[in-house]
């Protein structure tokens, strides 16, 4: 089907309508014509080009991009092999014990997928998952076949349809990498816990094409490390629901039992989380004004240390350094802006591309993308009051 409008062409439009507005006249510029506009452009690019170099020179502000190095990865982290142990836990099928104790921030795993799976695909999943996995090697492959899987139709049998059973094995253990989905049977072995209760957290690195898993808190010899396999801010009963239907077990983390008075506590403070990232979101749309962006995010940072939440700080303290960079609050945008060093560090690594641009940051607060885009305001930073 065309998608061209009906109607009259163009031409004869024209030559109808537009030849009968009168046309305004141009009013003529003595100094300012076709002849002397280029030049004067140039001039002022020059100017503006030489204002810039001298007041980088005298206030020693250099751009981000000219205070740091471009951003290369380092050298893979060695990581202690034996860290932890895969072991078999009752109720839950295999799990990763810590076989010392672990610091925030320290490596656990770094892993290159077996294979990826691209979020479009033309041909049908069952399909590209099995010539994938004879694509594999055989240790890859048998490492993919001893995964775990659930929601496994009771009617068929295993045996026969191993098509199928590959199929729930990739919906089970399968996680985001860039643009597709990957399977690293190592981290794989990861159980999930909600809110306070994960203590390492996954993140794909495009550049260096692997899966790097950090601890987020001290974890103690012989604790399980736990990720979360989903957004866990919301009331147990939701939490539950989704992990029963997605991953086919009753969530007895720490979190989902506590007893219910706590669990009623704990739902409230996670749904007010939740809630002040809403009202934060707003001041993109200006409804809510700088100071009361930051309130907000003060607000998320006290109830996440009452529920001993921890994740997704680096990115709200970047975050909140956008917002004091937009108004121009030099010292703010600097403090907010260490914070996110110290928590991408957790989360995503001190090696991390996010570590080394916030890192520009705390550099040149000035040299913020987003400096000054907003009206001048003093919105104050971490240690500020509520
Ligand atoms: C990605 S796998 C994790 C490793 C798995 N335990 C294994 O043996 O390979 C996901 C599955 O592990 C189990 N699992 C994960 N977290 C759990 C938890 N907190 N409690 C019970 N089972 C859990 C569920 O069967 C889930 O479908």
């Amino acid at each position: 089907m065309s998608t061209r409008r009906r109607g009259k062409p163009i031409e004869e439009q024209v030559k109808g309508g537009l030849s009968k507005v009168p046309k305004v006249k141009r009013r003529g510029n003595p100094y300012f014509n076709r002849r002397t506009a280029l030049p004067i452009i140039l001039g002022l690019v020059l100017i503006v080009a030489v204002c810039r170099k001298l007041y980088q020179r005298i206030f020693q502000t250099p751009i981000i991009q000219d205070a740091l190095e471009p951003f290369e990865p380092s050298p893979p982290v060695e990581i202690d092999p034996d860290i932890f142990q895969v072991v078999d836990i009752p109720g839950r099928g295999k799990g990763l014990i810590a076989n010392r104790d672990i610091e925030p921030g320290e490596l656990v795993i770094r892993e290159k997928p077996l294979f990826k799976v691209p979020h479009s695909i033309s041909t049908s999943p069952i399909a590209l998952i099995a010539k994938l996995l004879r694509e594999a090697d055989a240790s890859g492959r048998q490492a993919f076949l001893d995964l775990s899987y659930v929601n496994f139709p009771e009617d068929v049998d295993p045996e026969e349809h191993p098509d199928s059973v590959a199929l729930a094995i990739f919906e089970t253990n399968a996680v985001a990498a860039g643009d597709g989905v990957g399977i690293f049977p190592r981290m794989a072995r990861l159980n999930h816990g909600c809110s306070s209760a994960f203590n390492v957290v996954y993140n794909w690195r495009d550049k260096e094409g692997v899966l790097v898993v950090h601890a987020l808190k001290s974890i103690k010899k012989g604790e399980e490390l736990l990720t979360t396999y989903f957004d866990t801010k919301r009331p147990r009963v939701e939490r539950r629901a989704f992990l029963a239907e997605h991953y086919g077990f009753n969530c007895m983390c720490s979190v989902c039992s506590l007893p219910d008075a706590q669990s009623v506590a704990s739902d409230k403070r996670l749904t007010q989380i939740k809630d002040y990232y809403g009202r934060f979101a707003t001041w993109g749309e200006r409804n809510i004004t700088g100071i009361e962006a930051i309130d907000a995010v003060r607000s998320i940072w006290a109830l996440e240390d009452e529920e001993g939440y921890r994740s997704e700080r680096g990115r709200l303290a970047a975050d909140a350094a956008l917002v004091a960079a937009s108004h121009s609050d030099s010292a703010a945008t600097r403090e907010w802006a260490k914070k996110s060093v110290e928590w991408y560090g957790y989360e995503l690594g001190r090696d991390s591309l996010q570590v080394h641009e916030m890192k520009g940051v705390v550099a040149s607060p000035k040299r913020h993308p987003a400096w000054g885009s907003r009206e001048r305001l003093k919105v104050g930073g971490p240690g500020g009051s509520k």
